[in-house]
């Protein structure tokens, strides 16, 4: 077999757009674009068994759902399951008054007239026209010169414009794709753009829709964006056409042309739901639409349960959500490593105190309630995982707030049952492990809080009396106020010999209203001055508190 010594040299670069005085890349984008979905058409042409009717159906209501107002629908000449579908759909009387169908046609007369029968009986509808106008189409697929490319574009048009016309009841809009556009030489889409126009007769009032297609994505962004500012600025009428941007992801950059071809003038942007769509698919609506979003501008789509959007869309086009895609995927509001989750633990806790709802949480550039995802997912832990992540479990799964100490202390615990069992560690392990180390609650051999009793004395003082139990031997226990913790430790140190000193104790309430506990740390020493932790979680201070110092004397009994 021969080696090219270098395959690069197969390609070329992509030439310059000559637009030496480009102003998009000075602008922002401040309002949404109109958006059309054609999840239904470039959607549905790439995937290994085109959708059904239930599908195409079930697919529609979501997007009318989310708030789509231009639906691409289908290619009506395309077969029988594409024509059955649209017709039904536009005689159903599904079709809601504020959103609009569209269907996709060759520039070959009997695929227009089948797509304008389609359409019989609606109230309003887009037909787009296509043919590819670049070169290496030109040469190699048609075969013909830029005029006899130019002609099929008028042909198709004229007609459009006679079908239409035969069908009054109707209210039509046009549609003109320059399909390869991108790859094209810009004058000349101009040029057919405006042979096109000359059919049509568009106005301000009624303008055509001009959607300029990167078919196969063959440059950086900002190319595209100067094509079309290019385009923009040159073509005659401009006021009388809607921009439309249909881009693909064939570089990975079809969101980012989309967003850069708004930029340059454009008003309307074609796409799919997660970027479904020929070879590397269109540009992701969600992503877009959710990129606004994060820029404060309203979208005008409704992704707030993204997971059932996802649920349909998976459903539609058996292809899976890929677990890190934008917004969507499964993983990517979950941090993992250390230092991730202690700068996402200290922004939650930061926007709990904060007065304003301004979103500066690091690591998240959206609230994954927006989306309608909760937060307990967003942490999860395994042997990358810090100090803040167990944490972050504990205070979600079962409402205790470490101490910062005790959360160092913690720390090898975690990291121990993490590399011992090579896996990610959910909730349930984080908290066994965190009562066989802190022997939290009552283990057979160890000691137990028997029984519990509080009153207050005429002055308020807490009063107390209880018994503790050591592999079945009961000894009584009784305290008073603040002498609660001592007590119980004098006790356990004249009946069993367990001797503890308490260096620091913390507490804090676990619930509200009647289901208000309390979770008690303890800081203690054992005999030989090591540090040992002891943690009570219970129904009030007081029971967590003399908790906490049996599961202490607990560790202190298992050194
Ligand atoms: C970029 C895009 O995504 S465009 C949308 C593409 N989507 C689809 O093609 C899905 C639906 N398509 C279909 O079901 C079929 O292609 C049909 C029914 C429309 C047409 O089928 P066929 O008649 O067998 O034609 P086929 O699809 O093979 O197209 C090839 C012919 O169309 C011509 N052609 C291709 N594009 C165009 C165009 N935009 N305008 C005019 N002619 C065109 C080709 O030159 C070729 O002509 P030739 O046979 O004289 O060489
Ligand atoms: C028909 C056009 C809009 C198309 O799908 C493309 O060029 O990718």
């Amino acid at each position: 077999m021969t080696m090219l010594r270098d395959p690069s040299i197969k390609y070329r670069p992509f030439p310059q757009v000559p637009l030496p005085d480009r102003q998009w890349p000075s602008r922002t984008i401040t309002a949404p674009p109109r958006w059309l979905s054609t999840d239904l058409r470039d959607g549905n042409q790439s995937i290994i068994d085109p959708m059904d009717a239930v599908k195409k159906n079930r697919f529609f209501d979501l997007l009318v759902e989310i708030g789509v107002k231009e639906i691409e629908v289908g290619f009506p000449s395309a077969g029988a399951t594409e024509f059955d579908f649209i017709a039904g759909l536009v005689r159903s009387g599904r079709v809601p008054d504020d959103v609009t169908v569209q269907v996709l046609t060759q520039s070959r007369e009997d695929l227009i007239r089948t797509s304008f029968e389609s359409l019989e009986g609606a109230k309003r509808a887009i037909v787009h026209l296509y043919n590819a106008v670049s070169p290496a189409w030109r040469d190699i697929v048609f075969r013909m010169s830029k005029d006899e490319v130019r002609a099929i574009a008028v042909a198709g048009a004229k007609l459009m414009r006679d079908e239409a016309a035969k069908r009054p009841e109707t209210e039509w809009q046009f549609q003109y794709s320059p399909e390869t556009f991108s790859t094209a030489e810009l004058d000349f889409s101009v040029s057919v753009c405006e042979a096109v126009m000359e059919v049509l007769q568009p106005t301000p009032e009624h303008p055509i829709i001009l959607n300029l297609p990167a078919t196969v994505e063959a440059a950086t962004p900002n190319i595209y964006a100067d094509q079309i500012e290019y385009f923009c600025r040159n073509l005659p009428g401009r006021e009388s056409a809607v921009i439309s941007l249909h881009t693909h992801n064939d570089r990975g950059t079809g969101v980012a042309a989309a967003e850069l071809g708004l930029m340059a003038g454009a008003d309307r942007v074609e796409g799919c739901l997660f970027g479904n769509g020929e070879r590397t698919g269109n540009c992701c609506l969600v992503t877009m639409a959710l990129n606004l979003y994060t820029q404060g501008v309203d979208p005008g789509l409704d992704f707030s349960d993204l997971d059932r959007v996802i649920e349909t869309v998976e459903f539609c086009n058996q292809i899976p959500v890929h677990q890190r895609h934008p917004y969507g995927g499964e993983l990517v509001y979950t941090a993992f490593s250390g230092s991730h989750q202690d700068a996402i633990k200290k922004g939650f806790e930061a926007h709990a105190r904060q007065n304003d709802d301004l979103w500066r949480v690091p690591y998240l550039p959206i609230d994954p309630a927006d989306l309608g995802r909760s937060y307990e997912a967003v942490i999860r832990v395994n042997s990358q995982s810090g100090k803040g992540g167990f944490a972050w479990v504990l205070e979600q799964d079962q409402g205790l707030k470490l101490p910062k100490k005790m959360q160092a202390d913690f720390s090898p615990h975690v990291q121990r049952v993490a590399d011992e069992l090579g896996r990610e560690l959910n909730a349930a392990d984080i908290w066994e492990t965190f009562r066989q180390a802190y022997h939290v609650q009552t283990h057979p051999k160890h000691l137990q809080l028997v029984d519990y009793e509080e009153s207050r004395a005429a002055d308020g003082t807490r009063i107390f009396t209880g018994k503790i139990a050591v592999d079945g031997v009961e000894q009584s226990v009784s305290g008073r106020g603040n002498g609660l913790i001592s007590s119980v430790i004098g006790t356990l140190r004249e009946a069993f010999g367990v001797e503890i000193e308490v260096a620091d104790y913390t507490e804090h309430a676990l619930g509200t209203g009647t289901d208000a506990r309390a979770a008690a740390y303890l800081e203690c020493r054992d005999a030989n001055g090591r540090t040992i932790w002891g943690c009570g979680i219970d129904e009030d201070v007081a029971t967590a508190s003399v908790r906490a110092v049996l599961s202490a004397a607990n560790s202190a009994v298992a050194r």
